[in-house]
């Protein structure tokens, strides 16, 4: 287990205008390590993830990042700072080649093209099937491939804490595998993953961390290998302790 801390929120309280959906969420993320956030449609997840990256407002609790707390910092800044976030749904530019899309992703670190050519050679050496494929637009790739390019696009921006809300959606049984050992694999690189997820099994597989949030609270937190499938399950069905 790593000791470097990146992210540490305690008892997150957010939502949207007077609608508080997250109620208290606690959650930590060290350098090197994945941690899991679970639960069922709705328990906040996505909401938890938009308050860690700036874009929903905390009414209450506390985000540390990088031993300070950014709890007003702008999200833009967060991103300056190192965090990249990977929502929902594949954010990809569908008619652009697969390295201009990786291109795009390092614009914000104002480096020059030969060194974000460099990154993007590191992006395939991460994800082989991008280099084949490079000069096709994204829209030719399948669901599993462009989630890769989505993930890619993000490590350009050369983040210290990688948020990946749901990658798995709507993959294949198989394909949801290879996504996330490719996840598991990041893990050398010694950046942090916060990945929330549906597919308890195969992220607990690769986890280091996890986390079940049941109707907007922290219901069970611990390293994964401490944590039985069990306790998840109760968890999740709002049947735990
Ligand atoms: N923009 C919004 N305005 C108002 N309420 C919202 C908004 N987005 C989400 N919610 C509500 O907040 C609650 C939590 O949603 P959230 O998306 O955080 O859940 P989740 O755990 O990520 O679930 P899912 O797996 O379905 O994405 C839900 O009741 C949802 O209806």
């Amino acid at each position: 287990m790593s000791d470097e801390v990146l992210l540490q929120v305690e008892n997150l309280q957010t939502g949207y205008g007077d609608l508080q959906v997250v109620r208290d969420v606690s959650v930590t993320v060290r350098a090197g390590e994945i941690t899991v956030l679970l639960g069922r449609n709705g328990a906040g997840k996505t909401t938890t993830l938009r308050a860690i990256t700036g874009l929903n407002r905390v009414t209450a609790g506390e985000v540390r990042y990088l031993g300070e707390t950014i709890t007003s910092v702008p999200s833009h800044a967060r991103v300056s700072r190192g965090m990249s976030y990977v929502q929902e749904g594949k954010r990809i530019f569908r008619e652009l080649t697969i390295e201009q899309n990786l291109l795009l992703g390092g614009f914000s670190t104002g480096e020059r093209k030969k060194k974000l050519q460099q990154h993007v050679a590191e992006i395939y050496d991460l994800f082989a099937i991008l280099g084949e494929k490079r000069h096709l637009p994204a829209s030719s790739m399948s669901g599993g491939q462009q989630q890769m390019l989505a993930i890619g696009q993000a490590l350009m921006a050369r983040p210290k804490l990688l948020i990946l809300d749901e990658p798995s959606q709507g993959l294949a049984p198989v394909v949801v595998k290879e996504v996330l050992e490719r996840i598991h694999a990041l893990k050398a690189t010694g950046i942090g993953i916060l990945l929330v997820e549906q597919d308890v099994q195969d992220s607990v597989a690769i986890a280091d961390e996890v986390s079940v949030v049941e109707m907007g609270r922290t219901v069970l937190t611990g390293p994964a290998e401490e944590i039985t499938f069990g306790q998840i399950q109760a968890a999740y069905f709002g049947t735990a302790a």
